[in-house]
């Protein structure tokens, strides 16, 4: 059966098919009007305490691009900002678009970013990641927007390991990566409570969306858009606009945590 995708047939306006919740109360993402979150002066700052000997491996897993991390200890950590106790990272990954103009799934003031990366963490109330997936504060998902500026040299390593999963299912040895290499200067955020913004669309996300965004060339671009959603020996299909659009704000309120 054809599973969900970005496509015309399976793409995000079909979702709500098969994960009703699509059309919940806390989907993601969201577009962020600034002027219209209420700076928080009880947030804390965000500590992201991260050990890069827990990088597992890098993996196409036909969404998307992802940097598994070990998560059987307290090592690789985030903690402050708006959750109260210990998340622990799981992976990181990215959305991005055919071309420059599109590609991040939250939005400024209906702008859309490039790229947008994402730093997955489970709260450590919760046996596992799984068990905290269905928890409403059970995920805490730190989001990146990627501006096309001068090429990044932080992303060169994750760059060098396209060519070794460019088709579904690919997965390669990926050692020592430190993600707070990928974090901007400032820590400054915004945060609401939203969703997975894939399937299952599972409403156990506190959002964490940094102000500042990172740097990445239009070459560093082209090279992820030469990851294929497709499986080695069937038709290739780049991977591109992998992002899902803002979603209905319903009530929520989106909180800063800088004036
Ligand atoms: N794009 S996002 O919101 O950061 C995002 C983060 C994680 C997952 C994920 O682990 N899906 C698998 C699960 F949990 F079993 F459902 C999906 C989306
Ligand atoms: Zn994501």
């Amino acid at each position: 059966s054809h599973g969900w995708g970005y496509g015309a047939n399976n793409g995000p306006e079909k979702w709500g098919k098969d994960f009703p919740v699509a059309n919940g109360r806390r989907q993601s993402p969201i577009n962020i009007v600034p002027k219209e979150a209420q700076y928080d002066s009880t947030l804390k700052s965000l500590k992201l305490k991260y050990d890069p000997s827990n990088t597992k491996g890098i993996l196409n897993n036909g969404h998307s691009f992802q940097v598994d991390y070990e998560d059987d200890a307290n090592s690789s950590i985030l903690t402050g900002g708006p959750i109260s106790g210990t998340y622990r990272l799981k992976q990181f990954h990215f959305h991005w678009g055919a071309s420059n103009d599109r590609g991040s799934e939250h939005t400024v003031n209906g702008i859309k970013s490039p790229c947008e990366l994402h730093l997955v963490h489970w709260n450590t109330k919760y046996p596992s990641f799984g068990e905290a997936a269905s928890q409403p504060d059970g995920l805490a998902v730190v989001g990146v927007f990627l501006k096309i500026s001068a090429a990044n040299p932080r992303l060169q390593k994750v760059l060098d390991a396209f060519d070794r999963i460019k088709t579904k299912g690919k997965q390669t040895v990926f050692a020592n990566f430190d993600p707070k290499t990928l974090l901007p200067d400032s820590l400054d955020f915004w945060t609401y409570a939203g969703s997975l913004t894939t399937p299952p669309l599972l409403e156990s996300v506190s959002w964490i969306v940094l102000k500042e965004p990172i740097n990445v060339s239009r070459t560093q671009m082209a090279r992820f858009r030469g990851l294929l959603f497709t499986g080695e020996g069937e038709a290739p299909c780049c991977m591109v606009d992998n992002y899902r659009p803002p979603q209905p704000l319903k009530g929520r309120q989106v909180r800063a945590s800088f004036k």
